[in-house]
């Protein structure tokens, strides 16, 4: 469903990505993960359509991505709320700039925030809310769009330990009811493993694939699995490819 071919991305005199092609099937959830500044947030605005690469081509649905599509809906770090508007109008925002509101938008958005654990929380305001809150409302008006293609940047990078767990079980399982490819960048292996059909590693700048690692582990996931041969062997071979011979050192 998304194809990059051979993308090369530079700002200036910066390489950001290099030779980058990667295929992604409607429905999978690809993680990517690599060290700091190897250009997955550049990926991802690539698939977005929010910059165009320099060269090579990014492809969703066969036809070349050029600007921000309505199949594709983006996650951030921050939840990037407007403060002024209250949760109900927060989640419903892009679909009314888009002119996509319909006579459903409202109960839809509602039933969202329910599945996020924010019922009653319709009319708070962002700052009445905790960051975990704040991060669902956001997820939730990506999942409003009803996108084919969410595109997650560090969603959960900005929250506490034991929310963020909450959350990528939560996640996995708004998923699961849904034909929606998810790529979905993280500092976290573990994060990445748990989540993931497949693991992009990339290495350094300028960003390139070193490797794309299957995980191999039914579904439903849940936390119990960590402890699994398979969970181990992927998060070891991911750990591998980035810290190369460093790893061992380290232990
Ligand atoms: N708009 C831009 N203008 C100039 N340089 C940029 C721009 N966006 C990204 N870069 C550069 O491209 C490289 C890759 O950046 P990018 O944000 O994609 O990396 P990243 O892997 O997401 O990093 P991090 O994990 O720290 O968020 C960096 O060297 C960055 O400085």
């Amino acid at each position: 469903m998304i194809r990059l071919d051979r993308v090369r991305k530079s700002f200036g005199s910066v390489e950001a990505l290099r030779d980058v092609s990667l295929e992604v099937a409607a429905g999978e959830f690809v993680a990517i993960v690599g060290a700091s500044g190897c250009g997955k947030s550049t990926l991802l605005r690539l698939i977005a359509g929010l910059v165009q690469p320099t060269a090579g081509h990014v492809v969703l649905d066969g036809r070349a991505v050029t600007e921000p599509r309505a199949e594709t809906a983006m996650v951030f770090q921050a939840a990037t709320l407007l403060p002024w508007a209250d949760v109900l109008r927060n989640v419903t925002f892009p679909l009314r700039l888009m002119r996509r509101a319909g006579g459903d938008t409202e109960a839809r958005a509602r039933a969202l925030l329910a599945t996020a654990g924010l019922a009653g929380f319709e009319h708070r305001l962002p700052r009445e809310l905790s960051g975990g809150m704040q991060q669902r409302v956001a997820i939730c008006r990506a999942l409003l769009q009803d996108p084919r293609v969410l595109l997650m940047d560090e969603p959960f990078g900005a929250l506490d330990a034991l929310t963020r767990e909450e959350m990528s079980l939560e996640l996995l399982r708004i998923w699961q009811g849904r034909e929606m490819a998810v790529v979905f960048v993280t500092h976290s292996i573990p994060e990445a493993v748990l989540l993931a059909d497949r693991v992009v590693v990339m290495s350094p700048r300028p960003g390139r694939i070193a490797e794309i690692i299957p995980v191999e582990l039914p579904r439903p996931r849940g936390f119990e699995q960590e402890g699994s041969p398979a969970f181990q062997a992927a998060a070891q071979r991911i750990r591998a490819l980035i810290y190369g011979g460093r790893a061992s050192h380290a232990a």
